[in-house]
C-alpha cells in the first residue's frame, strides 16, 4: 500500500466514524477521520482528554468497528474479516503496548516476551528476540519474574514483546502513562529506537507533549476530527499548539458554545 507520496503505509482510516450509544446519550467519538500511518515511521497521536484518540487507536488496530468508513492495516480493509480472522490479523500482523504492562506474574522475561508466538504455534526468531532484547537492554534480566523488575522494565518487556513477532505496526496507548519521567523517557527512547534501528512502525497515543516530541510526526486530533500534522515535533511545538486548543476551548465556553 503507497501513498501519493511513494511512502509505504503501515495503517490509515478513512472518513472514520464512531458514535458510542444511540439517541440523546450517542457522542460522535470519531467524527470523520482520514489518517495514514506510514511504515517504518514513529506517530504520535495528540488531542486535549476526549478527542477521539484512543478510539481512533483501538479502531485502526481492530479491536473495535467503525460505525462507518474503512480502516485498514497495510492493504487488508478491517471490516471485511470477520472476527476470527480479525483476532488472526491482530496475532500476527499487529503489536500492542498498553498503559498497564499485561505480563504474566508466572512467566520469566523470555517466556513473556516469546509467549504471543508461542500462543500462535509460530516460529522464535532467536537473532530477532536477541536483537530486540539488546535494544530494550534486558540482556541480564531475561531469567526475572516481572515482579522483580521496576515498572520500567516491566514495560521495556511489554514493548519487546510486542515487536518480538515482527509485526506491520505497533500501536501504543499511553505507553508511559504508570511510569516516572525518567522510566518514561526510557521506553519512549526505545520505541524511538525500534523504528528507527529496526525499521519498525509504531502509532502512540498520548497526552503528553514530551513523549509526543520522540516521534517522526504528531497528528492532532479535536472534537474527533483530525485538526493538524506536524513532522519533526518538538515539545515546545506540541505543546503550543496544545495550548491553542486550549484557548480556542475556553473562548467557545465563555461565548456559551459546546467546548
Ligand atoms: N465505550 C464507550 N462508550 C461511550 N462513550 C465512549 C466510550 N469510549 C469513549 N467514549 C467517549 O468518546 C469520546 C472519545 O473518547 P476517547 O477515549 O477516544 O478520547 P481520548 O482522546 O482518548 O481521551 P483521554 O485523553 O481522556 O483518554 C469521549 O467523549 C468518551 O467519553
Amino acid at each position: 500500500m503507497s501513498t501519493a507520496t511513494g511512502t509505504a503505509t503501515a495503517a490509515r482510516v478513512v472518513d472514520a466514524v464512531k458514535v458510542y450509544g444511540a439517541g440523546d446519550t450517542a457522542v460522535r467519538a470519531l467524527d470523520g477521520v482520514s489518517v495514514d500511518f506510514a511504515a517504518g515511521r514513529f506517530t504520535a497521536i495528540m488531542g486535549p482528554s476526549g478527542s477521539g484518540k484512543s478510539t481512533l487507536m483501538h479502531c485502526a488496530a481492530g479491536l473495535d468497528t467503525l460505525t462507518s468508513g474503512s480502516a485498514f492495516i497495510g492493504g487488508t480493509d478491517l471490516s471485511a474479516l470477520d472476527d476470527k480472522r480479525l483476532t488472526l490479523l491482530r496475532r500476527d500482523r499487529v503489536g500492542f503496548v498498553f498503559q498497564a504492562y499485561n505480563l504474566l506474574p508466572t512467566l520469566t522475561v523470555a517466556e513473556n516476551i516469546t509467549l504471543p508466538i508461542d500462543l500462535a504455534g509460530g516460529r522464535v526468531d532467536q537473532q530477532w528476540i536477541d536483537a530486540l532484547v539488546d535494544v530494550v537492554g534486558l540482556g541480564d534480566r531475561l531469567h526475572h519474574r516481572p515482579a522483580e523488575l521496576s515498572g520500567g522494565q516491566q514495560q521495556r518487556v511489554a514493548v519487546a514483546r510486542a515487536f518480538a513477532g515482527r509485526p506491520e505496526v505497533v500501536f501504543a496507548d499511553e505507553p508511559t502513562g504508570n511510569l516516572d519521567s525518567r522510566a518514561g523517557e526510557e521506553v519512549l527512547g526505545l520505541l524511538g529506537r525500534a523504528v528507527r534501528q529496526t525499521d519498525r512502525t509504531v502509532v502512540m497515543v498520548t497526552h503528553d507533549p514530551v513523549a509526543a516530541a520522540h516521534a517522526d510526526e504528531v497528528v492532532f486530533l479535536a472534537d474527533g476530527r483530525l485538526v493538524d500534522r506536524m513532522a519533526a515535533p518538538t515539545a515546545e511545538k506540541v505543546l503550543d499548539r496544545m495550548k491553542a486548543f486550549d484557548a480556542r476551548t475556553t473562548a467557545d465556553t465563555s461565548r456559551g458554545g459546546t467546548p
